[in-house]
């Protein structure tokens, strides 16, 4: 049994550890090192051990047994203070491992690869190196833990003093089960992927935060932002700032929704969006005709708004943009000259965000106190569904690009959602009403005489043809809704005594 202190190291990022390993020879420590590890740290010059002379044993299979030994584990896991655990090391003759500095095969760069097949997956799920990190964890009163590269120069100063606080080994320790807990969690959701597990009987997820938030949805609540790394689609979390102040709890929940509503549009559009609701939807042949839309459709309620944009910002687009008070622009690029005039206004966040991203068939997760609830993001499109024609009448073509406008529209507007468009844009948007009259009242009241010639959408069917006799009365002309009530022969004839066509798509979009 050695009386000097020895350190393991055995990292796959190497990056920071000779000067590390340096530190610890300087120190008194004897470092033993697995293969590569142990190369890297000889062409510095390092001073160091094979781990093969503490095992007594080769490295076999190609690496996937190298450490897996009592020599080592005893070592880590052996109580200093408990003199049965002593006595054992020394019959048979284990020396003690006092620091293991384990960085772990990087398994999730490897599965965000594209075409990254099963077997390089596989290869990559490291499992001598959470051993070794789990059993220093456990024993972190006598071993000291080190997983992260950010903790060298940390720990170095410690030592060079002498001491390392019980808290400063308890925080390595937790830093350690907190690491292999979601590593562990890449690769369950890695073979939960390709099992195409829907509901697996356990939720197990992990994020790494993005930011801490200055406070939450109010200045009492204390909040940050995560990203899911192995998340392939298009994420805000991805999103990079150009210009203006950090973003807030409610900027991300709200960038957020209109990002999700401007992927659902192909020409150009602008959305934007008022806790987290579109207040102003528009599409166009240009940019600037599509954001003047959005604006047009809601002047009050777009100040001090999120816009997004589903094509670069031009310099006229962002002329216009300009004049009002905006909280966020979230578009795929800024033109230089879009970015010269934006930028003239200091707090105004510009994001950009690759919406070129594949499709991500991600869950949509909900919290309940003590629970969560999992489904399928909602990516019912219009293109879709089955459309009928359930009236006598069958809308124009201008109505038919209306209604496919609002269905696309009201598919993000909280329930019960109403939405009355017309020429690509919206005019009335009634949203998150306990009953689906008074949210259509909100949006006739809204679109008021420009309700006339317009379309209505309803985000669920009608359980009585009450909202279909306000619309007539707002001169609507034209309606999209699921269907489906045991009364919608009650819409359908109040529809028809209008003149109305109505439409169903068979789809509902409930959003809560
Ligand atoms: N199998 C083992 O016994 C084992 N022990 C340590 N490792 C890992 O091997 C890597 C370092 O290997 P090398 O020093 O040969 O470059 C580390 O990421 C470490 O976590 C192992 N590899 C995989 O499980």
């Amino acid at each position: 049994m050695t009386e000097k202190k020895r350190a393991l190291i055995s990292v796959s990022n190497k990056e920071g550890i000779i000067d590390f390993a340096q530190d610890l020879c300087r120190l008194g420590y004897e470092v033993i090192s697995t293969g590569g590890t142990k190369h890297a740290l000889e062409q510095a010059a390092v001073n160091v051990h094979s781990i093969s002379a503490v095992t007594e044993f080769p490295e076999i299979l190609e690496g996937r047994v190298k450490t897996l030994h009592p020599n080592v584990h005893a070592g880590l896991l052996a109580k200093r203070d408990d003199d049965s655990h002593m006595e054992q090391l020394g019959e048979l003759n284990i020396g003690t491992i006092d620091l293991v500095v384990v960085n772990l095969y990087p398994f999730k760069s490897t599965v965000t690869k594209p075409g990254v097949t099963e077997e390089e997956a596989i290869e990559n799920i490291d499992i001598g190196g959470p051993t070794m990190l789990r059993s220093a964890a456990k024993n972190f009163r006598d071993v000291l833990p080190v997983v992260d590269p950010e903790d060298y120069t940390t720990i170095i100063s410690y030592l060079e003093q002498g001491h390392v606080p019980m808290e400063v080994r308890r925080n390595l320790a937790y830093k350690v089960f907190a690491h292999t807990a979601s590593y562990d969690t890449y690769i369950s959701t890695y073979m939960a992927e390709q099992l195409e597990l829907e509901t697996p009987p356990t939720y197990t997820r992990t994020y790494e935060q993005v930011q801490s938030l200055r406070y939450g949805e109010n200045p009492h609540q204390k909040a940050a932002f995560y990203r899911d790394p192995l998340f392939k689609g298009v994420s805000l979390a991805k999103a990079e700032q150009l210009n203006g102040k950090e973003l807030s709890y409610n900027n991300i929940q709200d960038a957020n929704a209109a990002l999700e509503i401007v992927l659902d549009f192909n020409g150009p559009t602008a959305v934007a969006v008022k806790h987290m609701n579109p207040c102003g939807v528009g599409t166009g042949d240009s940019l600037v005709e599509a954001y003047e839309r959005a604006y047009e459709a809601d002047p009050v309620s777009i100040f001090g708004g999120i816009v997004a944009v589903n094509e670069e910002v031009d310099a006229a687009t962002a002329e216009k943009m300009k004049d009002i008070f905006l909280e966020i622009i979230i578009a795929p690029s800024f033109s230089q000259e879009a970015i010269d005039i934006l930028t003239t206004k200091k707090n105004l966040r510009l994001l950009t965000v690759d919406m070129n991203q594949p499709a991500h068939n991600e869950k949509k997760v909900t919290h309940v106190a003590g629970g969560l609830l999992v489904q399928d993001v909602d990516q019912g499109t219009f293109e879709g569904v089955d459309v009928s024609v359930a009236t006598d009448r069958e809308p124009t073509e201008a109505e038919w690009a209306d209604l496919k406008f609002g269905w696309k529209v009201v598919k993000h507007v909280k329930s019960n959602a109403i939405v009355v468009a017309k020429d690509s844009q919206t005019i009335g948007v009634g949203a998150g009403q306990m009953n689906r009259v008074g949210a259509a009242k909100i949006a006739f009241e809204q679109a008021g005489g420009k309700a006339h010639g317009a379309i209505m959408a309803s985000d669920a069917f009608f359980p009585m043809p009450d909202t279909v006799e306000d619309a007539a009365e707002s001169g609507v002309t034209a309606i999209i809704q699921p269907g489906g009530s045991k009364r919608d022969q009650d819409s359908i004839d109040a529809c028809n005594k209008h003149g109305i066509a109505m439409v169903f798509t068979g789809m509902r979009h409930f959003k809560h």
